[in-house]
């Protein structure tokens, strides 16, 4: 198993927020909330899904951002500031020539270099009795997985409805991949009957730790997040748990250890008949 050897054990968090229209203020937060992450000693903190604008979808254009705009220079700044991992959640990413926007997740290391980018592979058109949502109207499918090596191991990212879909996980070199992190704004009609039983199949499938950083609260097309943000280790225990109604942080330790035990028990990767 590459990159794993550097830090064994280490501390991640998830944050949960309700973020809403308001950028400025949805910016603050996530930067007050990265920064008592920080203090609690995690080393990768992971916000939400659209952390910093969520309205309605068709308005994502309006505020969408390119890779070195706002958004993305003041998460840099604050990866590098508290000297940690972040996944920076996720926002709408202009595209060229093109009027639906991208929503996309940036990885930064402690130095505030950019060493992930991933775009939302799965996007979430659905119909259900009081739930309608067609995200494929305002949003382009992104088409490349994002896995980074790093000295917490190998970080991997998907967003929210990807959740659904293991053959995204599959498509990686799980042997390399240590923690997959979820930003999400899962909702919470879905949620209540989808959303632990998913984040912990994929950890159990793919032998991995999930951190799952969800948004939380009704937002303005109506919609109700789900919240109960979660860590899950490799065998599927939940370390952390969020509410479904506050803004939260949630940390646990991720034992690099506990993974290759797993791996080693049980080599269900080794086994797989593609
Ligand atoms: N909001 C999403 O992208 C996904 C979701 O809420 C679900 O899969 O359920």
């Amino acid at each position: 198993m590459r990159n794993l050897t550097m830090s064994d054990r280490w501390i991640a968090a998830a944050v949960q927020m309700n973020a809403g229209e308001d950028k400025e203020v949805n910016l603050q937060t996530a930067e007050r909330l990265i920064a008592e992450a920080a203090a609690q000693g995690a080393r990768l903190v992971v916000l939400p899904e659209l952390f910093n604008y969520l309205g309605r979808l068709e308005d994502l254009a309006e505020h969408a951002e390119s890779l070195d705009g706002p958004t993305a220079t003041r998460m840099r700044q604050a990866a590098q500031k508290h000297e940690i991992f972040l996944v920076a959640g996720s926002f709408a990413e202009l595209r060229q020539g093109d009027d639906r926007v991208s929503n996309t997740s940036l990885l930064f290391d402690p130095q505030g270099k950019q060493l992930g980018l991933y775009r939302k592979m799965h996007l979430f058109d659905i119909d259900l009795p009081d739930v309608h949502v067609h995200e494929s109207k305002y949003v382009a499918p992104g088409d490349l997985p994002s896995v980074c090596p790093t000295e917490l191991g190998g970080l991997a990212q998907a967003i929210c409805y990807d959740l659904r879909f293991p053959e995204l996980p599959r498509s990686l070199n799980l042997r390399e991949v240590a923690c997959l992190a979820l930003p999400a704004a899962f909702t919470a009609k879905t949620g209540a009957a989808h959303w632990e039983v998913l984040i912990r199949a994929r950890a159990i499938e793919n032998q991995l730790f999930v951190i799952a950083a969800n948004q939380f609260g009704r937002y303005v097309s109506g919609i109700q997040s789900y919240g109960h943000s979660l860590i899950v280790d490799p065998w599927g225990t939940v370390l952390a748990a969020a509410s479904g109604d506050a803004e939260e942080i949630i940390t646990a330790e991720i034992s690099l250890d506990k993974l290759r035990e797993v791996r080693q028990h049980m080599p269900t990767l080794g086994h797989r008949r593609i």
